[in-house]
């Protein structure tokens, strides 16, 4: 890319700019067949099941994820507030792992023998990969941001005015698709990671948009498992 292009969407914000350029992924991951059946009230329950019990897995597995962009903002960052940003997104998880087996309980899903399907084995794999100390924090705080915004774009479409999501599953959205907190917290995220990309070198803009890309392709086939077509 030209330089001055490059220098104004540094300025612009690279996240914006990036959700631009790849709106087709984004639109794919946000916009999924999966959420368009819960808005639109047709989604089967067994589709359901099949999310609820492999997200419980994912979400056990992003905690160390986490944990790991909390400890590379305490030493990498040049802004102290991030680690109160991520230590409330980290602290939010532990109250998730227990809606999440309460909500199973509710739909009768055993969680106890909940095997990982392929595309869920992969995501993990991707997260516990992106562990490694030698990620840096900024292409760390990217694919964060990009994981938490997805399921906030996606759900909040589903408690939207005028929408038909089945009332048994309006809790279960408005966990992901609220403002108050979850929009908030991807807002505040989003930030952090706009600003360290400002300040990235090309070689870490570059890493961070695969990351980005790679998390949308990986909650694309996420989906895809949930409605049963791995
Ligand atoms: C597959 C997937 N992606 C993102 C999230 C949202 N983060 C925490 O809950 C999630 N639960 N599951």
């Amino acid at each position: 890319m030209e330089e001055k292009a490059k220098a104004e969407e540094k300025k612009t914000g690279m996240i914006e700019a990036w959700l631009r350029k790849h709106r087709y992924l984004y639109d794919g991951a946000t916009r999924h067949p999966f959420i368009l059946s819960i808005h639109d009230g047709t989604i089967s329950i067994d589709s359901f099941k099949t999310w609820l019990a492999q997200d419980y897995l994912f979400v056990r597995a992003l905690v160390p994820f986490a944990a790991s962009v909390l400890i590379k903002a305490w030493k990498e960052s040049d802004e102290s507030g991030d680690v109160e940003v991520i230590l409330r997104g980290v602290a939010s998880l532990e109250d998730e792992i227990s809606w999440f087996k309460r909500e199973a309980n509710k739909w009768g899903v055993p969680l106890s023998d909940v095997v990982p399907q392929r595309p869920n084995v992969k995501y993990c794999g991707f997260l516990e990969s992106l562990i490694s100390p030698e990620v840096k924090y900024t292409v760390a705080i990217t694919a964060f941001w990009a994981i938490e915004a997805v399921y906030h774009e996606s759900f909040a479409l589903c408690i939207e005015e005028g929408s038909k999501t089945p009332p048994e599953l309006k809790e279960t959205c408005a966990r992901w698709g609220n403002e108050a907190f979850h929009g908030n917290y991807c807002k505040s995220l989003q930030k952090i990671a706009n600003r360290r990309l400002q300040k990235a070198s090309d070689e870490e803009l570059k890493k961070a948009e695969v990351v980005l890309l790679s998390v949308l392709e990986h909650e694309l086939d996420f989906w895809n498992m949930s409605r049963g077509n791995v």
